[in-house]
Protein backbone atom coordinates (compact mmCIF):
# COMPACT_ATOMS: atom_id res chain seq x y z
CA UNK A 1 0.00 0.00 0.00
CA UNK A 2 1.36 3.26 -0.86
CA UNK A 3 0.36 5.63 2.03
CA UNK A 4 0.25 9.53 0.80
CA UNK A 5 -0.40 12.76 2.95
CA UNK A 6 -1.42 15.47 1.54
CA UNK A 7 -1.24 19.27 3.07
CA UNK A 8 -1.91 17.66 6.67
CA UNK A 9 -2.81 19.52 8.96
CA UNK A 10 -4.36 19.26 12.45
CA UNK A 11 -5.81 21.98 15.14
CA UNK A 12 -6.90 22.02 18.14
CA UNK A 13 -9.29 25.00 19.00
CA UNK A 14 -6.68 27.57 18.05
CA UNK A 15 -3.82 25.31 18.02
CA UNK A 16 -2.24 23.94 15.09
CA UNK A 17 -0.04 20.37 16.26
CA UNK A 18 0.90 20.28 12.94
CA UNK A 19 0.21 22.08 9.05
CA UNK A 20 1.49 21.46 5.40
CA UNK A 21 2.24 18.03 5.92
CA UNK A 22 2.87 15.87 2.50
CA UNK A 23 4.51 13.14 2.23
CA UNK A 24 4.20 9.92 0.09
CA UNK A 25 5.22 6.81 1.55
CA UNK A 26 5.87 3.57 -0.32
CA UNK A 27 5.11 0.17 0.36
CA UNK A 28 8.03 -1.54 2.56
CA UNK A 29 8.43 2.36 4.32
CA UNK A 30 9.90 2.05 7.86
CA UNK A 31 9.25 6.04 9.60
CA UNK A 32 10.07 7.41 12.51
CA UNK A 33 7.72 9.84 13.66
CA UNK A 34 9.97 12.25 16.03
CA UNK A 35 9.84 15.49 18.16
CA UNK A 36 9.67 16.45 22.00
CA UNK A 37 6.90 15.83 24.25
CA UNK A 38 3.79 17.17 23.33
CA UNK A 39 4.75 17.91 19.74
CA UNK A 40 2.36 16.11 18.19
CA UNK A 41 3.31 12.95 17.31
CA UNK A 42 0.37 10.62 18.52
CA UNK A 43 -1.92 13.02 17.00
CA UNK A 44 -0.61 12.63 13.80
CA UNK A 45 -0.47 8.76 13.99
CA UNK A 46 -4.06 8.88 15.36
CA UNK A 47 -5.25 11.08 12.32
CA UNK A 48 -3.58 8.17 10.13
CA UNK A 49 -4.75 5.49 11.86
CA UNK A 50 -8.26 7.32 10.99
CA UNK A 51 -8.90 7.05 14.87
CA UNK A 52 -9.21 11.58 14.80
CA UNK A 53 -10.35 13.28 11.75
CA UNK A 54 -7.82 15.71 10.05
CA UNK A 55 -8.70 19.56 10.04
CA UNK A 56 -7.19 19.96 6.71
CA UNK A 57 -5.52 17.84 3.90
CA UNK A 58 -6.32 14.33 2.89
CA UNK A 59 -4.98 11.01 3.19
CA UNK A 60 -4.68 8.38 0.76
CA UNK A 61 -4.33 4.46 1.40
CA UNK A 62 -3.28 3.14 -2.23
CA UNK A 63 -6.15 1.91 -3.52
CA UNK A 64 -7.91 1.07 -0.18
CA UNK A 65 -11.34 2.48 0.37
CA UNK A 66 -11.79 5.23 3.46
CA UNK A 67 -14.66 2.63 4.81
CA UNK A 68 -12.21 -0.56 4.93
CA UNK A 69 -9.14 1.49 5.96
CA UNK A 70 -9.88 0.17 9.55
CA UNK A 71 -9.45 -3.42 8.09
CA UNK A 72 -5.71 -2.53 6.63
CA UNK A 73 -4.14 -0.42 9.10
CA UNK A 74 -3.49 -1.97 13.29
CA UNK A 75 -1.82 0.81 15.63
CA UNK A 76 -0.32 0.48 19.14
CA UNK A 77 -0.33 2.87 21.66
CA UNK A 78 0.14 3.19 25.34
CA UNK A 79 -3.81 5.25 25.13
CA UNK A 80 -5.73 3.00 23.17
CA UNK A 81 -7.40 0.64 26.00
CA UNK A 82 -7.71 -2.98 25.39
CA UNK A 83 -11.54 -4.28 26.48
CA UNK A 84 -10.69 -4.82 30.10
CA UNK A 85 -13.27 -7.29 31.10
CA UNK A 86 -12.82 -9.85 28.24
CA UNK A 87 -9.75 -13.03 28.99
CA UNK A 88 -7.31 -13.02 26.61
CA UNK A 89 -9.04 -15.75 24.80
CA UNK A 90 -11.99 -13.89 24.36
CA UNK A 91 -10.23 -10.79 23.57
CA UNK A 92 -8.02 -12.36 20.29
CA UNK A 93 -10.99 -14.13 19.30
CA UNK A 94 -13.13 -10.49 19.30
CA UNK A 95 -10.00 -8.67 17.34
CA UNK A 96 -10.35 -11.51 14.86
CA UNK A 97 -13.88 -10.96 14.04
CA UNK A 98 -12.44 -7.40 12.79
CA UNK A 99 -8.70 -8.22 11.74
CA UNK A 100 -7.37 -11.79 10.51
CA UNK A 101 -4.08 -12.94 12.13
CA UNK A 102 -1.80 -13.52 9.31
CA UNK A 103 -1.71 -16.85 8.13
CA UNK A 104 -4.64 -18.04 9.28
CA UNK A 105 -2.90 -18.19 13.00
CA UNK A 106 -5.57 -19.59 15.29
CA UNK A 107 -6.19 -17.89 18.96
CA UNK A 108 -4.25 -20.58 20.92
CA UNK A 109 -1.78 -20.07 18.18
CA UNK A 110 -1.35 -16.83 18.37
CA UNK A 111 -1.26 -16.79 22.49
CA UNK A 112 1.34 -19.73 22.27
CA UNK A 113 3.73 -17.24 20.02
CA UNK A 114 3.21 -14.43 22.85
CA UNK A 115 4.37 -17.10 25.47
CA UNK A 116 1.20 -16.49 27.31
CA UNK A 117 -0.61 -19.71 27.24
CA UNK A 118 -0.49 -19.44 31.10
CA UNK A 119 -3.06 -16.44 31.21
CA UNK A 120 -5.03 -17.39 28.23
CA UNK A 121 -7.99 -17.37 30.73
CA UNK A 122 -6.94 -14.30 32.82
CA UNK A 123 -8.98 -11.35 32.59
CA UNK A 124 -7.19 -8.43 30.69
CA UNK A 125 -7.90 -6.29 33.64
CA UNK A 126 -5.49 -8.34 35.76
CA UNK A 127 -2.91 -8.03 33.31
CA UNK A 128 0.58 -6.13 34.83
CA UNK A 129 1.07 -2.81 32.21
CA UNK A 130 4.17 -4.57 30.56
CA UNK A 131 2.08 -7.95 29.15
CA UNK A 132 -0.84 -5.54 28.20
CA UNK A 133 1.96 -3.78 25.97
CA UNK A 134 3.01 -7.18 24.78
CA UNK A 135 -0.29 -7.84 23.63
CA UNK A 136 -0.90 -5.15 22.22
CA UNK A 137 2.32 -5.28 20.14
CA UNK A 138 1.38 -8.76 19.15
CA UNK A 139 -1.97 -8.02 18.06
CA UNK A 140 -0.42 -5.35 15.60
CA UNK A 141 2.88 -7.47 14.51
CA UNK A 142 0.85 -10.38 13.66
CA UNK A 143 -2.60 -9.06 12.41
CA UNK A 144 -3.22 -9.09 8.15
CA UNK A 145 -2.70 -5.35 7.61
CA UNK A 146 -0.99 -2.87 5.17
CA UNK A 147 0.27 -0.19 7.78
CA UNK A 148 1.43 -0.68 11.15
CA UNK A 149 1.48 1.86 13.64
CA UNK A 150 3.42 1.81 16.45
CA UNK A 151 3.32 4.66 19.34
CA UNK A 152 5.85 4.77 22.24
CA UNK A 153 6.66 0.69 21.10
CA UNK A 154 8.97 -0.14 24.59
CA UNK A 155 6.59 1.66 27.46
CA UNK A 156 6.50 -0.35 29.91
CA UNK A 157 8.38 -3.27 28.56
CA UNK A 158 11.41 -4.38 30.44
CA UNK A 159 15.14 -5.43 29.17
CA UNK A 160 14.06 -8.85 27.58
CA UNK A 161 11.05 -7.46 26.17
CA UNK A 162 12.49 -4.68 24.57
CA UNK A 163 14.82 -6.80 22.33
CA UNK A 164 11.33 -8.99 21.50
CA UNK A 165 10.08 -5.99 20.03
CA UNK A 166 13.32 -4.81 18.31
CA UNK A 167 13.95 -8.68 16.92
CA UNK A 168 10.23 -9.14 15.87
CA UNK A 169 9.73 -5.15 14.51
CA UNK A 170 12.72 -6.24 12.06
CA UNK A 171 10.82 -9.15 10.72
CA UNK A 172 7.86 -7.86 9.96
CA UNK A 173 6.95 -8.54 5.92
CA UNK A 174 8.98 -6.05 3.41
CA UNK A 175 5.59 -4.85 1.91
CA UNK A 176 4.54 -3.28 5.16
CA UNK A 177 4.57 0.26 5.64
CA UNK A 178 5.75 1.03 9.59
CA UNK A 179 5.43 3.92 11.17
CA UNK A 180 7.03 4.22 14.79
CA UNK A 181 5.92 7.34 17.12
CA UNK A 182 8.87 7.70 19.43
CA UNK A 183 11.37 10.00 21.03
CA UNK A 184 13.76 7.05 21.96
CA UNK A 185 15.99 6.80 19.64
CA UNK A 186 16.95 2.73 20.25
CA UNK A 187 13.14 1.96 19.08
CA UNK A 188 13.16 3.26 15.71
CA UNK A 189 17.11 2.87 14.69
CA UNK A 190 16.33 0.28 11.97
CA UNK A 191 14.08 3.21 10.01
CA UNK A 192 15.75 4.40 7.09
CA UNK A 193 13.07 7.76 7.24
CA UNK A 194 12.30 10.07 9.81
CA UNK A 195 9.41 12.38 9.60
CA UNK A 196 10.09 15.29 12.61
CA UNK A 197 6.98 16.68 13.17
CA UNK A 198 8.41 20.45 14.30
CA UNK A 199 9.49 21.12 10.63
CA UNK A 200 5.46 21.10 10.22
CA UNK A 201 4.47 23.69 12.45
N1 LIG B 1 -8.06 16.16 22.30
C1 LIG B 1 -7.23 17.19 22.42
N2 LIG B 1 -7.70 18.45 22.62
C2 LIG B 1 -6.86 19.50 22.73
N3 LIG B 1 -5.52 19.40 22.64
C3 LIG B 1 -5.00 18.19 22.45
C4 LIG B 1 -5.81 17.01 22.34
N4 LIG B 1 -5.00 15.94 22.15
C5 LIG B 1 -3.74 16.42 22.14
N5 LIG B 1 -3.74 17.76 22.32
C6 LIG B 1 -2.55 18.63 22.34
O1 LIG B 1 -1.83 18.42 21.15
C7 LIG B 1 -0.42 18.56 21.41
C8 LIG B 1 0.31 17.35 20.87
O2 LIG B 1 0.01 16.22 21.70
P1 LIG B 1 0.51 14.77 21.31
O3 LIG B 1 0.01 13.83 22.36
O4 LIG B 1 0.16 14.49 19.91
O5 LIG B 1 2.10 14.94 21.43
P2 LIG B 1 3.26 13.85 21.43
O6 LIG B 1 4.35 14.40 20.55
O7 LIG B 1 2.72 12.52 21.09
O8 LIG B 1 3.73 13.90 22.95
P3 LIG B 1 4.44 12.83 23.89
O9 LIG B 1 5.84 12.63 23.38
O10 LIG B 1 4.45 13.52 25.22
O11 LIG B 1 3.60 11.57 23.89
C9 LIG B 1 -0.27 18.80 22.92
O12 LIG B 1 -0.17 20.20 23.12
C10 LIG B 1 -1.58 18.29 23.47
O13 LIG B 1 -1.95 18.97 24.65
Amino acid sequence: MQLQLEQLGKRFIREWIFRRLSVDLAPGSRVAITGPNGSGKSTLLQVIAGSMPATEGSIRYGSVQDDAVYRHVVIAAPYLELIEEFTLTELVDFHRKFKPLKQGLSTPDFIERLDLTASRDKYIRNFSSGMKQRLKLGLAFWSEARLIILDEPTSNLDARNTDWYLREVQQLPGDQIILIGSNVPSEYAFCSQAIDIQQYK
